[in-house]
């Protein structure tokens, strides 16, 4: 299903504590005034963990050396030839304090509450996998950014 489209890495890290977890407002560029995790692109020459670090402590201020891969999901818009793969990571074991910074607003959800009508579309397929541990991979084809016309998600045995 991926096909031969131009692969364009990218992370998303997610932070519990208790039954609850950190995400961050977008409050500029792709996503913005979306719910997410924290991530974004590579830079050149950086592992995928190492970006997932830098994400993470850029965005929201939290370190952490313990980022467990949990799921890639494939992403696509009709009208775009970029196909992005999205490596997801979660942990509970972080350090530092949680800081706004220009690219978002953090904020703790009790996993009961979580804002799924202010996230991607895409989340609600994928969250139950995240929640129980249990690995995933997750391709959505997306018309406009509140739209999915084409999906799968299936569970992984291994990453
Ligand atoms: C199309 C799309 C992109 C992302 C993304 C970009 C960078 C990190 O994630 C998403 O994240 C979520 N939760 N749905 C998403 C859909």
């Amino acid at each position: 299903i991926v096909g031969n489209k131009a692969k364009k890495l990218f992370t998303l890290a997610f932070i519990r504590r208790d039954n609850q977890v950190l995400l961050g407002l977008k409050k500029r560029g792709f996503g913005v005034g979306k719910w997410n995790g924290f991530g974004g692109k590579l830079n050149p020459n950086e592992t995928l963990i190492d970006a997932a670090q830098r994400e993470l402590e850029e965005e929201c201020g939290l370190r952490s050396d313990h980022l467990a891969k949990m799921g890639v999901l494939y992403f696509e818009f009709e009208d775009n030839p970029v196909l992005m793969e999205v490596h997801v990571f979660q942990t509970s074991d972080f350090t530092g304090e949680v800081k706004e910074s220009e690219e978002m607003k953090p904020q703790w959800y009790d996993l009961r509450d979580v804002p799924f009508s202010r996230m991607w579309p895409d989340d609600v397929f994928w969250w139950p996998y995240l929640l129980e541990e249990r690995k995933f991979t997750g391709y959505f084809k997306y018309k406009d950014q509140e739209t999915i016309v084409d999906y799968v998600i299936e569970e992984t045995a291994a990453l």
